[in-house]
């Protein structure tokens, strides 16, 4: 008789930070150094207006407020939340058919959507950035050249608020030297598939013990 244990799930991460801390910025980096397919970052559904340059399906999915409010009364949405006057969210059936895929998923989202994520899925690791300061912080939404300044003053303003959410998260990291900063994200992830893949084997070794030790 053959034995054959279930393929493992892929491992949930939630990234939160406050709008230019350089979250996007890792998580994209991370999976250009882990380029086989074993990780994909969440592409989220938005009702802001796409920036010059970002792509339907590839940045965010567009849709406008009576779509995106029609997928919430659907219970399309694993997490959802009104972030800058504009409503961000997450597939439930993306994130759970790649998980299943034994996929690592990486979720770009805010506070509230951590919070929700966390309470539907304790096993998700989620990892808070913080910029060095924030003057550095309003620095890199200037320098990003992507949004106008009164929307870099309302992120500026939302700044601390997000940031005081930090506790709630497994990990922290301040985002200072980019390079650095990604290494020690990079150890995060990787410590905690090592761990799973541990795990993983010390169950079917077990359960071969069993069956070996039957009758
Ligand atoms: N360690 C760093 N040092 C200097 N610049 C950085 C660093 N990390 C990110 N940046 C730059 O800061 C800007 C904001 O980064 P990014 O867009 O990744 O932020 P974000 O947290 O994803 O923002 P948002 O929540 O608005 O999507 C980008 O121009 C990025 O290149
Ligand atoms: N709760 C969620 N928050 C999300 C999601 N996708 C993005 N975000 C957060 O929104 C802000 C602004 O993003 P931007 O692209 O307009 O700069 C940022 O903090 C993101 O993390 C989501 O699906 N759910």
């Amino acid at each position: 008789m053959t034995t054959t244990s279930a393929a493992a799930d892929g491992n949930l991460f939630i990234v939160a930070a406050p709008s230019g801390a350089g979250k996007s910025s890792l998580i994209r980096a991370l999976l250009e150094r882990h380029n086989d397919g074993s990780m994909q970052v969440s592409v989220s559904c938005t009702t802001r207006a796409p920036r010059p340059g970002e792509i339907d399906g590839e940045h965010y999915h567009f849709l406008d407020v009576a779509t995106f409010q029609r997928k919430i009364e659907a219970n399309e949405f694993y997490e959802w939340a009104k972030v800058f006057d504009n409503y961000y969210g997450t597939s439930r059936k993306v994130i759970e058919d790649t998980l299943k895929r034994g996929i690592d998923v990486f979720l770009d989202i805010d506070w509230q959507g951590a919070r929700q994520v966390r309470e539907a899925y304790p096993q998700a690791q989620s990892i808070f950035i913080m910029p060095p300061s924030l003057a550095v912080l309003e620095q890199r939404l200037r320098s990003r050249g992507q949004d106008s300044d009164d929307v870099i003053r309302g992120r500026m303003a939302k700044a601390q608020a997000e940031m005081s959410h930090y506790h709630e998260f497994d990990y922290l990291l301040v985002n200072d030297d980019f390079n650095e900063t990604l290494t020690n994200f990079e150890h995060i992830v990787l410590a905690r598939r090592h761990r799973m893949a541990l795990q993983q084997s010390r169950h079917a070794t077990k359960l071969k013990d069993l069956l070996a030790n039957d009758g």
